[in-house]
Protein backbone atom coordinates (compact mmCIF):
# COMPACT_ATOMS: atom_id res chain seq x y z
CA UNK A 1 0.00 0.00 0.00
CA UNK A 2 1.65 3.35 -1.28
CA UNK A 3 -0.07 6.80 0.18
CA UNK A 4 0.94 10.08 -0.74
CA UNK A 5 4.24 9.23 -1.98
CA UNK A 6 6.51 12.09 -3.25
CA UNK A 7 10.21 12.48 -4.81
CA UNK A 8 12.05 15.16 -6.43
CA UNK A 9 15.34 15.50 -7.66
CA UNK A 10 16.58 18.87 -7.53
CA UNK A 11 13.87 20.61 -9.64
CA UNK A 12 12.55 17.68 -11.39
CA UNK A 13 9.66 15.92 -9.00
CA UNK A 14 9.76 12.71 -10.45
CA UNK A 15 6.66 11.34 -8.13
CA UNK A 16 4.32 13.89 -6.97
CA UNK A 17 1.89 12.27 -4.45
CA UNK A 18 1.32 7.85 -5.81
CA UNK A 19 -1.63 6.60 -3.87
CA UNK A 20 -1.90 2.83 -4.54
CA UNK A 21 -3.59 -0.25 -2.93
CA UNK A 22 -2.63 -3.56 -4.15
CA UNK A 23 -5.26 -6.16 -3.21
CA UNK A 24 -3.34 -9.83 -1.90
CA UNK A 25 -3.30 -11.92 -4.66
CA UNK A 26 -3.24 -9.31 -7.13
CA UNK A 27 -0.89 -9.32 -10.38
CA UNK A 28 -0.28 -5.78 -10.66
CA UNK A 29 0.76 -4.07 -13.84
CA UNK A 30 2.32 -0.34 -13.52
CA UNK A 31 2.66 1.07 -16.78
CA UNK A 32 3.79 4.65 -18.29
CA UNK A 33 5.90 6.42 -20.94
CA UNK A 34 9.76 6.38 -20.29
CA UNK A 35 10.31 8.84 -17.72
CA UNK A 36 6.36 8.82 -15.68
CA UNK A 37 8.10 7.84 -12.13
CA UNK A 38 7.77 3.98 -12.60
CA UNK A 39 10.96 2.85 -11.47
CA UNK A 40 11.08 6.00 -8.69
CA UNK A 41 7.78 4.64 -7.68
CA UNK A 42 8.93 1.28 -7.10
CA UNK A 43 11.81 1.60 -5.53
CA UNK A 44 10.67 3.94 -2.91
CA UNK A 45 7.60 1.05 -2.19
CA UNK A 46 10.58 -1.62 -1.89
CA UNK A 47 12.91 0.44 0.47
CA UNK A 48 15.29 1.28 -1.66
CA UNK A 49 14.72 5.17 -2.23
CA UNK A 50 13.51 7.22 0.74
CA UNK A 51 10.66 9.29 -0.04
CA UNK A 52 10.62 12.78 0.64
CA UNK A 53 6.94 12.25 1.34
CA UNK A 54 3.97 9.63 1.99
CA UNK A 55 4.01 5.71 3.56
CA UNK A 56 4.40 2.41 2.06
CA UNK A 57 3.13 -0.62 4.14
CA UNK A 58 4.27 -4.32 3.20
CA UNK A 59 1.33 -6.29 4.20
CA UNK A 60 0.71 -4.09 7.04
CA UNK A 61 4.72 -3.51 8.03
CA UNK A 62 6.00 -0.17 7.21
CA UNK A 63 9.28 -0.11 4.86
CA UNK A 64 10.75 2.51 6.88
CA UNK A 65 10.36 1.74 10.30
CA UNK A 66 9.93 -2.06 10.47
CA UNK A 67 12.11 -2.88 7.35
CA UNK A 68 13.56 -5.92 8.55
CA UNK A 69 10.02 -7.22 8.49
CA UNK A 70 8.99 -5.79 5.34
CA UNK A 71 11.52 -7.07 3.72
CA UNK A 72 11.49 -10.38 4.79
CA UNK A 73 8.24 -10.71 2.67
CA UNK A 74 9.25 -8.46 -0.20
CA UNK A 75 11.49 -10.22 -3.23
CA UNK A 76 12.55 -7.57 -5.12
CA UNK A 77 14.47 -7.25 -8.62
CA UNK A 78 15.10 -3.48 -9.23
CA UNK A 79 15.81 -2.07 -12.34
CA UNK A 80 18.68 -2.15 -14.14
CA UNK A 81 19.45 -5.44 -11.95
CA UNK A 82 22.71 -4.29 -9.96
CA UNK A 83 24.18 -7.63 -9.24
CA UNK A 84 27.52 -8.79 -8.12
CA UNK A 85 28.51 -9.50 -11.48
CA UNK A 86 32.06 -11.09 -10.54
CA UNK A 87 29.83 -13.95 -9.05
CA UNK A 88 28.78 -16.80 -10.81
CA UNK A 89 25.22 -17.73 -10.83
CA UNK A 90 25.50 -20.32 -8.07
CA UNK A 91 27.64 -17.85 -6.08
CA UNK A 92 25.25 -15.15 -6.21
CA UNK A 93 22.13 -17.14 -5.57
CA UNK A 94 24.32 -18.80 -2.50
CA UNK A 95 25.26 -15.17 -1.14
CA UNK A 96 21.61 -13.78 -1.50
CA UNK A 97 20.08 -16.67 0.94
CA UNK A 98 22.98 -16.41 3.31
CA UNK A 99 22.61 -13.06 3.91
CA UNK A 100 18.63 -13.81 4.29
CA UNK A 101 19.98 -15.61 7.05
CA UNK A 102 18.36 -19.03 5.49
CA UNK A 103 19.86 -22.43 5.91
CA UNK A 104 22.47 -23.18 3.67
CA UNK A 105 21.25 -26.45 2.59
CA UNK A 106 17.42 -25.24 1.67
CA UNK A 107 19.73 -22.15 -0.37
CA UNK A 108 21.66 -25.09 -2.43
CA UNK A 109 18.71 -27.19 -3.59
CA UNK A 110 16.43 -23.46 -4.35
CA UNK A 111 19.13 -22.68 -6.32
CA UNK A 112 19.63 -25.49 -8.09
CA UNK A 113 15.84 -25.75 -8.94
CA UNK A 114 16.00 -22.28 -9.69
CA UNK A 115 18.60 -22.59 -12.11
CA UNK A 116 17.31 -25.44 -13.73
CA UNK A 117 13.78 -24.01 -14.02
CA UNK A 118 14.24 -20.29 -15.36
CA UNK A 119 17.20 -22.35 -17.78
CA UNK A 120 20.18 -21.21 -16.69
CA UNK A 121 21.75 -24.47 -15.13
CA UNK A 122 24.96 -24.59 -17.58
CA UNK A 123 25.18 -20.72 -17.08
CA UNK A 124 25.58 -21.58 -12.68
CA UNK A 125 29.27 -21.70 -13.25
CA UNK A 126 29.42 -18.93 -15.50
CA UNK A 127 30.47 -14.81 -13.78
CA UNK A 128 27.25 -12.99 -14.26
CA UNK A 129 28.99 -10.14 -15.71
CA UNK A 130 29.36 -12.54 -19.29
CA UNK A 131 25.68 -13.14 -18.82
CA UNK A 132 23.45 -11.87 -21.89
CA UNK A 133 21.08 -8.84 -20.66
CA UNK A 134 17.96 -10.92 -20.28
CA UNK A 135 20.12 -14.05 -18.28
CA UNK A 136 21.06 -11.05 -16.35
CA UNK A 137 17.02 -10.45 -15.63
CA UNK A 138 16.65 -14.05 -15.12
CA UNK A 139 18.92 -14.43 -12.69
CA UNK A 140 18.32 -11.21 -10.58
CA UNK A 141 14.45 -12.72 -10.82
CA UNK A 142 15.97 -16.10 -9.13
CA UNK A 143 17.30 -13.80 -6.56
CA UNK A 144 14.47 -12.16 -6.05
CA UNK A 145 12.14 -15.50 -5.48
CA UNK A 146 14.42 -17.45 -3.60
CA UNK A 147 13.48 -16.64 0.15
CA UNK A 148 9.85 -17.12 -0.88
CA UNK A 149 8.43 -13.98 -0.65
CA UNK A 150 4.78 -13.03 -0.17
CA UNK A 151 5.16 -9.97 -2.98
CA UNK A 152 7.42 -9.60 -5.94
CA UNK A 153 7.96 -6.46 -7.13
CA UNK A 154 9.80 -6.31 -10.64
CA UNK A 155 10.91 -3.46 -12.97
CA UNK A 156 10.50 -4.58 -16.24
CA UNK A 157 10.97 -8.08 -15.79
CA UNK A 158 10.30 -8.58 -19.31
CA UNK A 159 13.01 -6.28 -21.20
CA UNK A 160 15.63 -7.80 -23.25
CA UNK A 161 13.95 -11.35 -22.35
CA UNK A 162 13.56 -13.36 -25.62
CA UNK A 163 10.10 -14.99 -26.02
CA UNK A 164 10.96 -18.45 -24.80
CA UNK A 165 12.25 -16.71 -21.43
CA UNK A 166 9.41 -14.39 -21.38
CA UNK A 167 7.18 -17.63 -22.00
CA UNK A 168 8.93 -18.83 -19.29
CA UNK A 169 8.62 -16.10 -16.50
CA UNK A 170 5.13 -15.40 -17.65
CA UNK A 171 4.71 -18.86 -16.69
CA UNK A 172 6.54 -18.92 -12.89
CA UNK A 173 4.91 -15.32 -12.09
CA UNK A 174 1.41 -17.11 -12.78
CA UNK A 175 1.72 -20.16 -10.74
CA UNK A 176 3.42 -17.75 -8.03
CA UNK A 177 -0.12 -15.78 -7.90
CA UNK A 178 -2.12 -19.09 -8.20
CA UNK A 179 -0.06 -20.28 -5.10
CA UNK A 180 -1.44 -16.91 -3.12
CA UNK A 181 1.76 -14.58 -3.92
CA UNK A 182 1.00 -10.99 -4.96
CA UNK A 183 3.16 -9.41 -7.81
CA UNK A 184 3.83 -5.90 -8.77
CA UNK A 185 5.57 -5.18 -12.13
CA UNK A 186 6.03 -2.06 -14.08
CA UNK A 187 6.58 -2.82 -18.21
CA UNK A 188 5.93 -1.39 -21.55
CA UNK A 189 4.64 -4.74 -23.35
CA UNK A 190 1.08 -3.94 -22.86
CA UNK A 191 0.53 -7.19 -24.49
CA UNK A 192 1.61 -8.84 -21.44
CA UNK A 193 0.34 -7.15 -19.23
CA UNK A 194 -2.96 -7.55 -21.43
CA UNK A 195 -2.48 -11.47 -20.79
CA UNK A 196 -1.43 -11.65 -17.25
CA UNK A 197 -2.35 -8.67 -15.03
CA UNK A 198 -5.74 -8.56 -12.64
CA UNK A 199 -5.11 -4.59 -12.18
CA UNK A 200 -3.46 -2.06 -13.70
CA UNK A 201 -1.95 1.16 -12.84
CA UNK A 202 -1.32 4.16 -15.53
CA UNK A 203 1.59 6.49 -14.45
CA UNK A 204 2.62 9.63 -15.89
CA UNK A 205 4.34 12.97 -15.29
CA UNK A 206 4.65 11.20 -11.48
CA UNK A 207 1.15 10.85 -10.78
CA UNK A 208 -1.55 8.53 -11.47
CA UNK A 209 -3.96 8.78 -14.05
CA UNK A 210 -5.83 5.45 -14.50
CA UNK A 211 -6.17 2.83 -11.71
CA UNK A 212 -8.40 -0.17 -11.12
CA UNK A 213 -8.99 -4.01 -12.70
CA UNK A 214 -7.70 -4.64 -16.10
CA UNK A 215 -11.71 -4.64 -17.09
CA UNK A 216 -12.15 -1.04 -15.87
CA UNK A 217 -8.94 0.35 -16.83
CA UNK A 218 -9.87 -1.03 -20.11
CA UNK A 219 -13.43 -0.52 -20.77
CA UNK A 220 -14.09 -1.81 -24.09
CA UNK A 221 -11.04 -0.97 -25.58
CA UNK A 222 -7.69 -2.24 -25.74
CA UNK A 223 -4.73 -1.31 -22.64
CA UNK A 224 -2.76 0.44 -25.97
CA UNK A 225 -5.79 2.53 -26.74
CA UNK A 226 -6.30 3.41 -22.91
CA UNK A 227 -2.75 4.26 -22.63
CA UNK A 228 -2.23 6.42 -25.80
CA UNK A 229 -5.49 8.37 -24.65
CA UNK A 230 -4.05 8.67 -21.00
CA UNK A 231 -0.79 9.22 -21.73
CA UNK A 232 -1.51 11.64 -25.02
CA UNK A 233 0.56 10.49 -27.77
CA UNK A 234 2.40 12.54 -30.36
CA UNK A 235 1.34 11.85 -33.62
CA UNK A 236 3.92 12.37 -36.64
CA UNK A 237 3.43 14.94 -39.59
CA UNK A 238 4.96 13.26 -42.37
CA UNK A 239 7.27 16.33 -42.48
CA UNK A 240 9.96 14.91 -40.15
CA UNK A 241 13.28 13.95 -40.37
CA UNK A 242 12.99 14.17 -44.53
CA UNK A 243 16.89 14.18 -44.70
CA UNK A 244 16.22 10.08 -43.99
CA UNK A 245 14.69 9.62 -47.16
CA UNK A 246 16.33 9.09 -50.15
N1 LIG B 1 18.67 9.71 -9.49
C1 LIG B 1 18.04 10.63 -10.19
N2 LIG B 1 18.50 11.91 -10.25
C2 LIG B 1 17.83 12.85 -10.94
N3 LIG B 1 16.67 12.65 -11.61
C3 LIG B 1 16.17 11.39 -11.60
C4 LIG B 1 16.82 10.33 -10.89
N4 LIG B 1 16.07 9.19 -11.04
C5 LIG B 1 15.02 9.55 -11.82
N5 LIG B 1 15.07 10.86 -12.14
C6 LIG B 1 14.07 11.59 -12.94
O1 LIG B 1 12.79 11.28 -12.43
C7 LIG B 1 11.85 11.10 -13.48
C8 LIG B 1 11.22 9.72 -13.37
O2 LIG B 1 12.19 8.73 -13.68
P1 LIG B 1 11.92 7.16 -13.55
O3 LIG B 1 13.23 6.46 -13.80
O4 LIG B 1 11.22 6.88 -12.27
O5 LIG B 1 10.91 6.91 -14.76
P2 LIG B 1 10.37 5.55 -15.42
O6 LIG B 1 8.89 5.68 -15.51
O7 LIG B 1 10.91 4.38 -14.68
O8 LIG B 1 11.01 5.63 -16.88
P3 LIG B 1 11.46 4.47 -17.93
O9 LIG B 1 10.21 3.86 -18.48
O10 LIG B 1 12.19 5.25 -18.99
O11 LIG B 1 12.34 3.49 -17.20
C9 LIG B 1 12.60 11.38 -14.77
O12 LIG B 1 12.38 12.72 -15.13
C10 LIG B 1 14.05 11.14 -14.40
O13 LIG B 1 14.90 11.94 -15.21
Amino acid sequence: MLRGLVKRFDSTVAVAGVDLTVPAGSFYGLLGPNGAGKTTTLSMAVGLLRPDAGDVRVLGHDVWRDPVRAKQLLGVMPDGVRLFDRLTGAELLAYHGLLRGMDPTVVDQRAAELLDVLALGDAGRTLVVDYSAGMKKKIGLACALLHGPRLLVLDEPFEAVDPVSAALIRDILGRYVAGGGTVVFSSHVMEVVERLCSHVAILAAGAIKQVGTLDEVRGDRTLEQVFVTVVGGRSATGEELAWLSR
